[in-house]
């Protein structure tokens, strides 16, 4: 099947620079000020695998390098679930841009916020979706979640839903005047990220896997204009966590985003100064932070593709710890895509048919019911929905599968540790 020339097909959509020129103007768009490099930590570091992307060369002359990089990812995705990747084609420039964006878009006033809240203006094919603040386009407002001792949150964040299907992201879908303004600029970012990125690193999958590339791509990922239905069901995310007092720290035990495995296929952030992000290692349990890679995207694996590999790649345990004692005082800024695959895919190795599975013996547990995307999408995304709740460190399990939504402090579910087993 031949992809669409999407950017092409975007150029119909750019906004026009007047109006963008005035919204930046009138929201005091300026570079983000990122926080210096942290000198703390350093001994607990995580070195993940770092991909070099510019070595990534389509058609047969590049098979060789294609082989030796999909060598290189499958000991991170099936160890950690978590990789770094390096030129993978936008610019510092454009980073920067992204940054600058997401620290505007914060920056709407409260009134206009509150009437943007993520889930209240879903589209009729999404009626009856529990999408919610954790998925709907809109705001997360900080403060929505409460962790221990009733501290309400720190985080914000904005949403947007739809990005690759453009006469539903520009024209049927409503937005704040600050975001409206900016759309194309978003849309484009988020587009290259799951047409051009996302379609390399499945293709390095499928090599691991030993099928066809394009394949994973073609099954799962394609995303078909004007169905939404039958096209891939991710969104974009602006992050942005607020400095936070001694007294939070002290109540909350120093979480800004509680422990917690993504319910996606795989998630891209684009990786910032603020050394926070720590992955629970399995065979320890221990918390490591990871580092900054400059310019790169941090991925990681989420539920859906552990489950589709039987278990064969991991959906690693990771939260965010606030800022350190020399990077205190700083906004901490990134933009994520949680990539989800097609609604009615199957999350079991029996839809991949991978030779490489089957030999190694990973396989679909027939004592339990097959579900597909949207059933686990729609179960998590409940659960990550609420907005508190004593019990939240408990076990998950969602159709008879255990899962981590919700780690404070050191409490170790008895899902966390069976979350690796190879069913
Ligand atoms: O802020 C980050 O670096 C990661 C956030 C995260 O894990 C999430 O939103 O699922
Ligand atoms: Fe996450």
């Amino acid at each position: 099947m031949v992809e669409e020339n999407w950017q092409s097909a975007l150029s119909e959509y750019v906004v026009d620079p007047n109006i963008k020129a005035q919204v930046r103007n009138k929201f005091n768009f300026r570079p983000f000020k990122q926080a210096p490099a942290s000198k703390v930590h350093q001994d607990n570091l995580i070195t993940l695998d770092s991909l070099d992307f510019s070595k990534y060369r389509e058609g047969p002359e590049g098979f060789k390098e294609r082989k030796e990089l999909a060598k290189q990812l499958e000991g991170s995705v099936t160890k950690y679930g978590f990789f770094a990747l390096q030129n993978f084609g936008i610019s510092q420039e454009w980073i920067d841009e992204i940054l600058s964006l997401s620290q505007s878009t914060f920056e709407e006033p409260d009134e206009v916020k509150s009437q943007f809240i993520g889930g209240e203006h879903n589209l009729p094919e999404e009626e009856g979706r529990p999408l919610g603040i954790v998925k709907g386009t809109g705001y997360k407002p900080l403060g929505y979640w409460k962790y221990t001792n009733d501290t309400p949150d720190q985080v914000e964040a904005f949403n947007l839903r739809h990005f690759g299907q453009f006469d539903t992201f520009f024209n049927r879908t409503k937005y704040p005047e600050f975001v409206k303004g900016n759309l194309d600029v978003i849309s484009f970012f988020f587009n290259y990220i799951h047409r051009e990125v996302l379609r390399r690193v499945l293709n390095l999958f499928d090599l691991i896997l030993e099928r066809p590339e394009g394949t994973l791509y073609e099954q799962y990922f394609l995303i078909v204009q004007g169905d939404l239905k039958r096209s891939p069901d991710g969104w974009g995310r602006f992050l942005y966590y607020h400095p936070v007092s001694d007294d939070y720290n002290m109540k909350a035990s120093n979480v800004w985003m509680r422990g917690h495995t993504d319910s996606s296929a795989l998630t891209f952030i684009l990786s910032q100064s603020i050394l926070s992000l720590q992955i629970r290692e399995h065979d320890t349990n221990e918390w490591k932070y990871v580092g900054h890679t400059p310019g790169a995207l941090i991925v990681n694996i989420g539920d859906m593709f552990q489950q589709l590999t039987g278990g064969y790649f991991k959906s690693s345990i990771h939260r965010v710890i606030t800022a350190p004692e020399d990077q205190r005082g700083y906004y901490r800024n990134t933009a994520i895509y949680f990539c989800y695959p097609v609604p009615y895919a199957y999350l079991d190795p029996d839809s991949l048919a991978s030779p490489k599975l089957k030999r190694l013996g990973y396989k679909r547990d027939e004592s339990q019911e097959r579900i597909t995307v949207r059933q686990w999408s729609d179960a998590k995304g409940t659960f990550f929905n609420k907005s508190s709740g004593a019990n939240r460190t408990k076990d998950i399990s969602l159709f008879g599968r255990p899962s981590v939504g919700s780690l404070i402090g050191e409490d170790v579910p008895e899902a966390a540790t069976n979350v690796w087993i190879n069913t």
